[in-house]
């Protein structure tokens, strides 16, 4: 009798798999890819749960499989297409192809990176504008000071011992970046560059902004896990509950503080804009239909801050990061620009102000070359809020695609010069002209990167300091070899370099 109990409960599991396995794990309409397993789909065969990075993985599928195929992220399906047509065809129609519920809503449900709909639309209208170029460059004095004191604390290094391989790199990047989107978010200075001598504040929030920011990591590299296993995981992590708390409690003060202070001033920095935004009555506010709707509330506020501190400084700082590698393995681009600031009497001393930038169309192309080369971040995906046909492959409502970004900016067809060397003067000559949709670092479409205009002037700002006062060399081929780290970005694996004070 229990034996036929067993054998008939197997069975039922078998048919249940079986059937699940059929209707949603299979390849359907005739578009390529790895037949996938049950509910991991093709994350043990792509080698993401090994550590892959996903920008190979969609190299490696692509050489496979071409331009279209399937890939299976979990039990997530995504329709991967890999021209700059298909790129400019899902980008340019906003009413098609909106954000997908991503694992984004694990962390910050209520911030511009979850939402969609008229819920975005009223936040977008409130942050947007506060990153667009005109308004980042009030913030030119931070990103140098902040700049000046990681020269300082490596001329302090080379005192200390001369010619020492610099291992930190990743590390020094990120707490540049991280200081300097404390002080533009919050008009906070968290002195996570000088590292030893904080104060308890800053020790507690940037311990806090860490476990914060691995968390992440965590989730992005189990991103085919399904959400609900991911909000549990969080809700039960003692020591990111404990982070959020302190977050939170900063936040509020911050608030507080800010509320008193626009008494008396007008708002201009990111923190005094989104709490001027505050709505006067939540409970009046969430009563209305969203159309309706106007500001944030408190909740909304304090998710806005956290995607700009994570979505803020870990891309950007990988964007350094990068760079930094690249100038020690390229002597001969760090020496160009070198010479274009002195062509521009440019010294190690000169103040910069946004004219003098403007004069550096060299440091354009390496920023450019820069975006294009450096695998920041692997890919922009969508879902479909209608049927759709992309070069006859027939879409339905609901389905997900994906954009391997870097996969466009390193095809030989958009690209005449080699697409896999590093050469910046492709954006002055041969590549001038290339197809807008082949690079893609931000994204695009309406929900293109809302931060684009602050990255773009941190790493120009921070790039011609680094330049006017130190050179890179290489560390060596073991040491030194690059190779990829993926984490919420892509990190450089091996990094280590010398810096030479001039
Ligand atoms: C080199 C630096 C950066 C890179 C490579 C980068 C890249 C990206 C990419 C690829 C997206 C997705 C776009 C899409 O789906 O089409 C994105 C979205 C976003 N980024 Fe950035 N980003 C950078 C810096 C920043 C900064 C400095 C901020 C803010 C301070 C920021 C805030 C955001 C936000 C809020 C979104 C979500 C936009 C939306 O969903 O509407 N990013 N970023």
């Amino acid at each position: 009798m229990l034996l036929t109990t067993i054998i008939l409960l197997l069975l039922l599991i078998f048919t249940i798999c079986f059937y699940f396995k059929r209707k949603y794990f299979t390849l359907s309409r005739s578009v390529p890819g790895l037949s996938p397993h049950f509910l991991l789909g093709n994350l043990l065969q792509t080698g993401c749960l090994t550590g892959e990075s996903y920008i190979n993985i969609q190299a490696n599928l692509k050489k496979k499989y071409g331009d279209i195929y399937q890939y299976w992220l979990g039990p997530y399906r995504y329709y991967v297409f890999n021209k700059a047509e298909h790129a400019q065809h899902v980008f340019n129609n906003k009413h098609i192809y909106d954000l997908p519920n991503l694992t984004f809503g694990t962390q910050f449900p209520l911030g511009l990176v979850s939402i969609k709909g008229a819920t975005y639309r009223r936040h977008a209208r409130i942050i947007l504008p506060m990153f667009k170029k005109a308004n980042v460059v009030q913030h030119l004095d931070i990103i140098i000071d902040c700049t000046d004191k990681l020269i300082h604390l490596w001329k302090n290094q080379n005192e200390q011992q001369e010619n020492k391989l610099n291992t930190n790199i990743i590390q020094q990047s990120k707490n540049l970046l991280l200081d300097i989107i404390s002080l533009v978010a919050f008009h906070y200075d968290l002195e996570a560059i000088e590292g030893n001598n904080q104060h308890y504040d800053s020790k507690e929030l940037i311990n806090a902004i860490n476990i914060f920011t691995d968390a992440y990591d965590t989730l992005v590299k189990s991103v085919g896990i399904p959400i609900i296993i991911m909000k549990l995981y969080l809700k039960f992590n003692k020591k990111y509950q404990h982070a959020l708390k302190i977050l939170k409690q900063y936040t509020d003060l911050i608030i507080e503080q800010e509320l008193q202070r626009q008494q008396h001033d007008k708002p201009k920095n990111v923190i005094a804009l989104l709490v001027s935004s505050l709505q006067n009555n939540e409970i009046r506010e969430r009563k209305e239909p969203e159309e309706e709707k106007q500001g944030l509330s408190r909740a909304e506020l304090f998710d806005e801050l956290l995607v700009l501190i994570l979505a803020g400084f870990a891309t950007t700082s990988t964007a350094l990061s990068w760079f930094i590698y690249f100038m020690s393995k390229h002597p001969r681009v760090q020496d160009l620009i070198k010479k274009e600031l002195r062509e521009n009497n440019i010294t190690c001393d000169t103040y910069i102000t946004i004219q003098l930038l403007d004069r550096l169309t060299y440091v354009d192309c390496v920023l450019k070359e820069l975006f294009r080369y450096a695998p920041i971040v692997n890919s922009a995906r969508r879902s479909l809020t209608q049927d759709d046909v992309i070069d006859g492959v027939q879409l339905k409502k609901g389905d997900s695609v994906l954009i391997p970004l870097y996969n466009l900016h390193m095809d030989k067809r958009y690209w005449k010069l080699n697409p896999q060397e590093f050469i910046p003067e492709r954006f002055n000559g041969e590549d001038k002209n290339h197809h807008p949709f082949a690079l893609l670092t931000f994204g695009g479409g309406h929900r293109q990167c809302a931060g684009q205009d602050l990255a773009r002037l941190e790493l120009k700002v921070i790039i011609t300091r680094l330049m006017q006062n130190v050179t890179f060399t290489d560390g060596g081929p073991d040491t030194n070899s690059g190779g990829q780290r993926q984490s919420l970005t892509n990190t450089p694996k091996h990094l280590a370099v010398y810096v030479h004070i001039d």
